[in-house]
């Protein structure tokens, strides 16, 4: 038989140690109390659940991305949640099915998926975000994008892009103005996502009406004016969204790179007519995204809805948000009244359990000499 180490973990699953927990954990507080002051409330879904509950909530939410395992005690299949919007719609839907609407939640956990990103190895990364239920309107829109640049800009990120995408357009065109057959249909999304000009057009003449869309990729408002062009084209047909993504970008401040990306479905597995993704300067892949969606009620219409998860770990990882705080040894015998005092001033103490223990060893600075903390 093999031995496992000791100190294996399953691949993609790690341990946050000190300092790096506590970034962690203090980043998670300054994005949630951000998203409070905007009426956010938290809840707390369980790290668990039965898969189908997972899955049917919201649309194209994939069993097979799952960590899955039997229960022995229902003996139905549970999984881990992969992302907790998909929970928080349960919990709309359901236990706050007549709370007033629009009903704004907020979250933070750990979520598992079955394989890492190309990009990062983990399987189980930090998720916070904020949903707001009742409306996917610009109204919506604007909110969450906002509070959601907000909550990243006082946890101290900076150089922040916001990439905005249109989740369900090339369904809306081919169901409408620029028709595609099923086969063509995946054979243009492949050609998009690749952003391959050349295969697009050899797809078909159909296929090739869908060239204009990779051009208005890029920095916002160049892409914006191609994207104008596109939709002049077409009547109009794509008029209302252009006009939503000009509601969306205008109150976002000059500080944040905007750009477009109007095909990119790429992580936007269940949002509908918007969606978007949070870059921060020197670091690779998204740290956030967001967009509306519909969550499914049983024997009801779907309900709309608008959101955003951020995924803080590349943040983390770069030593973003360590802030040590000073630490002072207290040596046996200390005086207790003022130790607390000076804690109460912000000093973390670590006090001697015995005689002769060395607080620098402790990674204290100073120690308590009599009432006085004093440098090592
Ligand atoms: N939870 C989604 C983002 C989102 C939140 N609300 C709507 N969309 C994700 O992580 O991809």
């Amino acid at each position: 038989m093999t031995m496992i180490p000791p100190s294996l973990l399953p691949e993609g699953l790690s341990d946050r140690l000190p300092p790096q927990a506590e970034a962690s954990a203090r980043l998670a507080r300054r994005v949630l109390d951000t998203v409070a002051t905007h009426g956010y409330e938290r809840v707390m879904p369980p790290l668990a659940e039965f898969e189908d509950t997972l899955t049917q909530r919201l649309k194209s939410m994939r069993a097979q991305d799952l960590v899955r395992a039997v229960d022995p005690v229902s003996q139905r299949t549970l999984a881990f949640r992969p992302d907790m919007t998909a929970q928080v719609g349960r919990i709309a839907a359901t236990r706050l099915r007549s709370a007033p609407r629009p009903l704004r939640l907020s979250y933070a956990g750990p979520v598992i998926r079955q394989k890492a990103s190309q990009l990062r190895p983990e399987r189980e990364k930090m998720q916070l975000g904020a949903e707001l239920i009742g409306s996917d309107s610009n109204a919506a829109a604007v909110e969450i994008v906002n509070i959601a640049i907000e909550a990243l800009t006082a946890a101290g990120v900076t150089g922040i892009t916001i990439d905005f995408t249109l989740p369900d357009l090339i369904d809306a065109l081919a169901a409408g103005p620029l028709p595609l057959g099923a086969e063509e249909l995946e054979a243009v999304r492949a050609e998009l996502d690749a952003k391959d000009a050349g295969a697009l057009v050899a797809i078909s003449p159909a296929a090739a009406a869908y060239l204009p869309l990779i051009e208005a990729t890029g920095p916002f408002h160049a892409a914006m004016e191609r994207l104008e062009a596109f939709s002049a084209s077409l009547d109009g047909a794509i008029d209302s969204r252009i006009a939503g993504l000009r509601a969306i970008a205008k109150p976002i401040g000059w500080d944040i790179t905007l750009t477009l990306d109007p095909t990119e479905r790429h992580g936007f597995e269940f949002q509908n007519w918007f969606g978007f993704s949070i870059f921060a300067e020197g670091f690779i892949g998204e740290i956030g995204r967001g967009g509306s969606y519909a969550i499914a009620r049983a024997g009801e219409t779907d309900e709309p809805a608008m959101g955003f998860s951020l995924y803080p770990d590349p943040l983390i990882d770069a030593g973003f948000g360590d802030e040590r705080p000073r630490r002072l040894f207290l040596p046996v015998g200390h005086d207790a009244v003022r130790a607390a005092a000076l804690r109460a001033e912000g000093w973390h103490t670590v006090a001697a359990l015995a005689d002769g223990e060395d607080g620098a060893a402790q990674r204290c600075s100073h120690w308590l000499d009599g009432s006085e903390p004093r440098a090592y």
